[in-house]
C-alpha cells in the first residue's frame, strides 16, 4: 500500500524559529502482510503541540522527550481507526489513539501501544481526544487541581496566559466552574479576546501584543491575582506575577515564550521575579501531565461530562490534509490557533 509521510527535513537550531521547509512530505510503501501483534491504523486527525519544538533539536532538553532523527518519519498524538488487526487487543473499526502516532496517511502499529477509545465519550467528535478530551484537556484540568489550590467560596481571581490557546482556553473554564470569581486571559490578538470573554465566559481579556498588561492587569483584577495559569513564561509572567497575592499559586505548564531558545526548561527567572515570589511566599512548582496518568480515567470522564452538558465549550482550529503539517505546527507556535490546532488527514 503507498502512503504519504511527513520527515524532518531540517533542524531549525536551538535559536531559530521553525519554518515549514524543516518538514518534508513523501511517499512510502507499507509492507502487505502484517506481523503478530500489529494493526493497520488509518490516521484521522494528528495533533501539533508546543513541546515538538524541543523535539526539532538534536539534544531536547528534556529527559522524557526523544528527539526526531533527519529523514525519518515525525511523531506525535493521533488519533484513527483500525482497518485491519493480528492484535488480540484490538479489532477492525476500534478507534485508537497514541502519543507516538506516525505523521503518516496509514501506519502499521504495534496494538499494544494504542488506547482504545469510547467515542461516545465525545459524542463522535474524535479530535477531541487529542484536545479537550485528551492530553491538552487533562492539563488544564490536573494543572489546576494539583497546584492551583483553587477553592470555592474563595474570592480567587485566575490569570491564564496563552488563554485561547488548548490547554489555555479549557484551564480559564475550569477555574470558573471550580469556583475562582474572576478568570481573566492573556492572549495574542482581539479575535482571541473577543472568543474568550463572547463565547467562554472569561471575565475580561488582554492583548499583550498591542495593550499594557499591567494596567489592564491591574484593571481587571482589582483584588489581585491568586491563582496564574502559566502556558507563556518571559516577559508576561514576571508582569502577571508582579501583582499575584500573598500566598498565590503559579501553575507551571509551559513557557513557550522560550523554546525558540537555547536555555533549559523551565528557564531561569530573573531576581526581581524570584524575589517576588519568595516575598509573597507564592508557589511556583512546575506541573507535568503524564506524571499522574493514574487520576486520568476520572478526569477524561469529568472533561468528557462537561464537554457534553456544554459547560465547557472547546474551540479548534482544523487544517486538512497530511501535506499541512508542518505548517500548522509552525502557525500554532506563532499564535494562528484559537483553541487546539488539529489536522484533519481523513474522513
Ligand atoms: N506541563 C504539561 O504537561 C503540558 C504543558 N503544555 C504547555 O502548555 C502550553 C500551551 O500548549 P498548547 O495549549 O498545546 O498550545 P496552544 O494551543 O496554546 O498554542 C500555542 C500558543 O502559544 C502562544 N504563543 C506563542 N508564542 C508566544 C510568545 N512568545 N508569547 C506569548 N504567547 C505565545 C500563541 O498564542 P497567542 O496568539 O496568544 O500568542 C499560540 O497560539 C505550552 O507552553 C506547552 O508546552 C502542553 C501540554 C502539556
Ligand atoms: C521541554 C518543554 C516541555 C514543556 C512542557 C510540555 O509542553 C510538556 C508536554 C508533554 C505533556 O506532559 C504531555 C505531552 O503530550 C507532552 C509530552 C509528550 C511526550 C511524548 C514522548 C515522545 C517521545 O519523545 O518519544
Amino acid at each position: 500500500m503507498q502512503v504519504q509521510r511527513v520527515v524532518l527535513n531540517s533542524r531549525p537550531g536551538k535559536d531559530g524559529t521553525p519554518v515549514p521547509e524543516n518538514f518534508r512530505l513523501e511517499e512510502t510503501t507499507l509492507a502487505p502482510e502484517l506481523k503478530d501483534g500489529e494493526v493497520l491504523v488509518r490516521t484521522l486527525y494528528l495533533s501539533v503541540d508546543p513541546y515538538m519544538r524541543c523535539r526539532m533539536n538534536e539534544d531536547t532538553g528534556a529527559e522524557y522527550l526523544t528527539p526526531w532523527q533527519l529523514s525519518e518519519c515525525v511523531d506525535g498524538g493521533g488519533v484513527g481507526v483500525v482497518e485491519s488487526s493480528r492484535c488480540t487487543t484490538c479489532a477492525e473499526g476500534d478507534v485508537v489513539t497514541s502519543f507516538n502516532w506516525p505523521w503518516q496517511t496509514h501506519a502499521v502499529m504495534a496494538g499494544s501501544g494504542l488506547q482504545k477509545v469510547d467515542s461516545q465519550l465525545v459524542d463522535g467528535h474524535l479530535s477531541y481526544f487529542l484536545g479537550a478530551v485528551g492530553i491538552t484537556g487533562l492539563t488544564a484540568l490536573l494543572g489546576i487541581r494539583e497546584k492551583g489550590y483553587v477553592t470555592k467560596g474563595a474570592n480567587q481571581t485566575m490569570v491564564i496566559s496563552g488563554a485561547a490557546g488548548a490547554c489555555g482556553s479549557i484551564a480559564g473554564q475550569i477555574g470558573r466552574l471550580d469556583g475562582c470569581v474572576r478568570v481573566v486571559g492573556i492572549c495574542g490578538s482581539e479575535d482571541k479576546c473577543k472568543a474568550l470573554v463572547e463565547d467562554l465566559g472569561f471575565s475580561a481579556a488582554i492583548n499583550y501584543r498591542q495593550e499594557d498588561v499591567a494596567a489592564r492587569l491591574k484593571e481587571s483584577c482589582p483584588a489581585g491575582i491568586d491563582v496564574y495559569f502559566d502556558n507563556v513564561g518571559g516577559a508576561i509572567s514576571d508582569t502577571v506575577i508582579a501583582q499575584m497575592n500573598n500566598g498565590g499559586h503559579v501553575i507551571l505548564c509551559g513557557q513557550i515564550s522560550q523554546y525558540n531558545k537555547d536555555v533549559p526548561y523551565p528557564p531561569p527567572l530573573s531576581e526581581e521575579t524570584q524575589e517576588n515570589l519568595r516575598s509573597k511566599n507564592i508557589t511556583r512548582e512546575r506541573f507535568m501531565v503524564l506524571n499522574y496518568m493514574s487520576k486520568v480515567d476520572a478526569a477524561l470522564f469529568e472533561l468528557s461530562q462537561w464537554v457534553k452538558s456544554a459547560q465547557i465549550k472547546v474551540l479548534e482550529t482544523v487544517v486538512n490534509g497530511i501535506e499541512n503539517m508542518g505548517a500548522a505546527f509552525c502557525s500554532m507556535m506563532k499564535g494562528g490557533n484559537i483553541g487546539k490546532q488539529i489536522i484533519k488527514i481523513s474522513a
